[in-house]
This record gives C-alpha cells, sequence and structure tokens, in this order.
C-alpha cells in the first residue's frame, strides 16, 4: 500500500464488538469505525483500517460493544420536571387530576427549557441520540436540542381546548407552521405534528393536520388505542373504535406514527397495515398507568414497523431506552406466549433502524453503515454486572442498563466521553432543577 492509497478521517473508533444492526443480528469483533466530518466514512476490520486510514483521532473501546445511537421514538422531554409527581394512577386519573393541573401551574418557556435539557442529559447519559418530543413550546425545545447538537423530533402538540401554549386549534396550527417553516431542512430538527389523541382532537383539526402533513412533508405523531376505555369510550361518542376514525380522516399514512397500541383487533390489524402508519411501543409507562399490552411480536409479524419509546418520566420514570428494551423484550415473551419473541437483536433493531423508519430517516440513521450519519455509542461491558461476556447483544438487553453507556457521538461530534456529558453543564442544570423542585413541592403542600 502506498502514501497516496492512506484515506484521511477525523475519528477512529476501535471497537471490541460492533453491533452494525446492518446486517441484521451481526456481532462483529475488532473493527474500527472511521468517521470523516459528521458521517461514517468505513467500518472494516481493525487490521484493514491500520494500512488504510490516518485520523487526527483514535479512541480504543477495548472492553465496549459499539452501535448505532439509539431513537427514543416517543416522550414529553419536559415532563422530566414532573418524575415521581404523581404515581400508581390510571391514565384519565393522572391526567386529569394531577398532570393537566400541574403542566398549567408551571410550564413556561423556562420549564420547558431547563425540563428539556434535564431529559437529554438523561437520555445522551443512557445512549439515546435522537429523540422524539410533543410538548408545549416546542420552539424553545427544539432550539434546546439544536444548541446542545442532539437529533430530535419535535412535534407541536394540537388539542381542542387552551394550554399554556395555544388557544386552540387555529392558534396550535398556526404557530406549528411557523414551527415546521422555521426548522425545514435542519440537520438536527425534525418538526412534526403533535395532535394529542383521538379523544382531545375533533374530525375538523385533525383534517387540517393531514393537509399540513402533506403540504409540508411533517411526520405525525398521535397517542392512540392507549386503553380499553379509550377505545369503549370511542365506540360509545363515534360509533367506531379510533384507529377506523383515523383512518377515515386521512390520520393514517406511511408518514404517521401511532404511539401506545395496546389494543389491537383484527380491523385495527388491517388498518395499520394497508396504511404503512408505523406503531411506536412504550411498554414501561403502559404497564405503569396499567394501560394495557401493545402485542408488538404480532405487530411485527404483520410487516408494520415497530419503534421504540420511553413516554414522559412522569409516566415511566425514566428515559432510559436499555431498559425500556429489556421490558419490551420481556413483555413481548408472555403477550405472545413465545419465549423467541421480540429477541435481543430484534429489540436493539426496533430502537435503531426501526426507530429511524418511523421518523423517516433510515436513509441516514439507524445502522452503522457507511455513509450514515456518525450517530454512534459505545457501552462499557467491563463491569462484574456484565461479565462474563458470550453474547454482547443479549447483555445489551437482557443485563445491561443504561448507565453502562461511556460514549456517543452524533453528527460526529462526542456528546458523552467515559460517561461525562461534553455540552451540558451538569452542575449548573442541577440548581435551576433544583429550583423547580422546591416550587413544585411547595405548590403541592398547599
Ligand atoms: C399535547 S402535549 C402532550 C400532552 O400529553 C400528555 N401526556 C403525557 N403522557 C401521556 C400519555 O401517556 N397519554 C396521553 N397523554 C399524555 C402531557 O401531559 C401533555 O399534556
Ligand atoms: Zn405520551
Amino acid at each position: 500500500m502506498t502514501a497516496e492509497t492512506i484515506i484521511a478521517g477525523d475519528i477512529r473508533i476501535n471497537a471490541r464488538w460492533l453491533i452494525p444492526i446492518e446486517p441484521e443480528a451481526a456481532v462483529l469483533e475488532h473493527q474500527a469505525v472511521i468517521i470523516q466530518g459528521s458521517r461514517i466514512a468505513a467500518v472494516v476490520p481493525m487490521a484493514e483500517a491500520d494500512c488504510q486510514y490516518r485520523t487526527r483521532e483514535t479512541v480504543d473501546l477495548p472492553n465496549h460493544v459499539v452501535m448505532p445511537g439509539l431513537i427514543n421514538v416517543h416522550g414529553h422531554a419536559a415532563m422530566s420536571l414532573f418524575r415521581g409527581l404523581a404515581d400508581d394512577l390510571p391514565l384519565m386519573t393522572w391526567l386529569n387530576d394531577h398532570i393537566w393541573p400541574a403542566e398549567g401551574a408551571f410550564v413556561s418557556e423556562q420549564f420547558i427549557a431547563d425540563g428539556t435539557q434535564l431529559a437529554m442529559a438523561e437520555m445522551l447519559r443512557t445512549g439515546t441520540t435522537t429523540f422524539s418530543d410533543m410538548y408545549f413550546f416546542p420552539e424553545i425545545a427544539a432550539q434546546i436540542a439544536r444548541d446542545t447538537g442532539m437529533r430530535a423530533q419535535i412535534s407541536f402538540p394540537l388539542l381542542d381546548f387552551p394550554t399554556v401554549w395555544g388557544s386552540g386549534p387555529d392558534d396550535y396550527l398556526s404557530k406549528g407552521e411557523a414551527l415546521i417553516t422555521a426548522w425545514e431542512g435542519d440537520d438536527f430538527i425534525i418538526p412534526a405534528i403533535g395532535p394529542h389523541a383521538p379523544y382531545t382532537v375533533s374530525d375538523d383539526p385533525l383534517k387540517r393536520a393531514v393537509s399540513l402533513s402533506g403540504r409540508t412533508g411533517a411526520p405525525i405523531q398521535i397517542h392512540l388505542h392507549e386503553t380499553a376505555f379509550e377505545v369503549q369510550e370511542a365506540i360509545e361518542k363515534h360509533g367506531q373504535r379510533p384507529v377506523a376514525r383515523m383512518a377515515d380522516l386521512g390520520v393514517l399514512t406511511p408518514n404517521t406514527q401511532c404511539v401506545h397500541m395496546t389494543q389491537i383487533d383484527d380491523s385495527d390489524l388491517d388498518a395499520l397495515q394497508a396504511s404503512g402508519a408505523h406503531v411506536v411501543h412504550c411498554p414501561e409507562s403502559n404497564l405503569k398507568l396499567a394501560s394495557g399490552l401493545c402485542p408488538a411480536q404480532q405487530l411485527l409479524d404483520a410487516g408494520v414497523n415497530v419503534a421504540v419509546g420511553t413516554d414522559g418520566a412522569a409516566s415511566n420514570n425514566d428515559l432510559d431506552m436499555f431498559g425500556e428494551l429489556r421490558t419490551a423484550a420481556m413483555m413481548a415473551k408472555v403477550v405472545a406466549d413465545d419465549a423467541s419473541a421480540v429477541s435481543a437483536h430484534r429489540a436493539l433493531r426496533m430502537a435503531t433502524l426501526n426507530g429511524a423508519r418511523a421518523i423517516g430517516r433510515a436513509h441516514d440513521l439507524g445502522s452503522l453503515t457507511s455513509g450514515k450519519l456518525a450517530d454512534i455509542i459505545a457501552v462499557d461491558l467491563s463491569d462484574p454486572f456484565l461479565q462474563p461476556v458470550y453474547d454482547p447483544a443479549s447483555h445489551l438487553v437482557y443485563s445491561n442498563h443504561g448507565r453502562a453507556v461511556s460514549h456517543s457521538w452524533i453528527h460526529g461530534v462526542p456528546q458523552l466521553q467515559e460517561g461525562r456529558l461534553t455540552r451540558i453543564d451538569v452542575a449548573d442544570l442541577m440548581l435551576r432543577v433544583q429550583g423547580w423542585q422546591e416550587r413544585i413541592q411547595r405548590h403541592k403542600a398547599q
């Protein structure tokens, strides 16, 4: 090999194990990932990299698994400030009697800035590189994510009634369209439309959301079939199951993400299949609110793309996607009555490539493939709780929790180095969080 054939790169990551997600279920050993700018230039055996590449930086990860960053496809980031505020309640009591009053009292631009940063600190620390948010003041959440260099789908809320962010559907939709225009074409921020749920948004605003999505290409994300109560109430009010109503209104398309889907009959499955809409499975929130069980393996078998989300930290109560994967894999086995349902490799794919497909970014994200964006994480398996190692994929899903994540890069930029966040001042953030805790606690005690 002559000097002319040496290729320059920015960062070389030397990985003991590499799970690229594509090809499916591959576990490679002693691989080098070469990053050039914001993209993956190559994934090659280390010996080959020695001959072919010179980079300005090398990161040796001799006890680590390297894989694509996780994609958390559903959450309400700033609700991290409400973590542990109201537990052990079913969805509608939790929302009506606790969360919506608290949001009315506390949510402001500053709340969103601090709460979103708290959520990002937790997500980055536990391996998420892209998150999806559906919450108030989305323009603030988008800016905070962009300033930190985290990739995010930011959905603006759409409801029939006024909230801290809008006076009603007209206001939500005009502010939302401005959000879409402001972030169109951005590398990091994907603006999206977030009709809250079939029981809070009536037909006319839903049709306008569909038209806005068609005109702009913005994805739609909606809570759908979260509980049996939601389905029953909809049959009484509309004479239809919510999925059928959404299909009739044109809401279900390949650019739509249906969050929860714990109640699925044959007609729902047909509608999901026919539409190409995605399902976002949030098993821990569904368990904690006793909402129901999403049949993830049945959906996958039917060809429906199933991604994973944590939901907000007030109903989970963490944003650790590795924990979520463990729960998803365990739950799937019981729901399918089949221990082979949602294997470790399948779970990892759901949290990466399936997530990328759901947000319309599979061409750029979700696997370690040359040409894709360099959104990469490393998990350190050297701790006793992850030893010995026969199968790293098994450990990532069944033994790990997100705190073993040691490194991450987003767009080729380091975000986590040996467990330390590089772009968030955690000490300063903790002071602001403490301030919110005191204010919310005082209000609770009144
Ligand atoms: C339209 S902004 C988001 C809105 O949704 C509320 N919320 C949080 N978690 C859930 C859930 O699991 N189901 C339904 N609604 C949820 C959040 O508190 C905001 O008000
Ligand atoms: Zn939610």
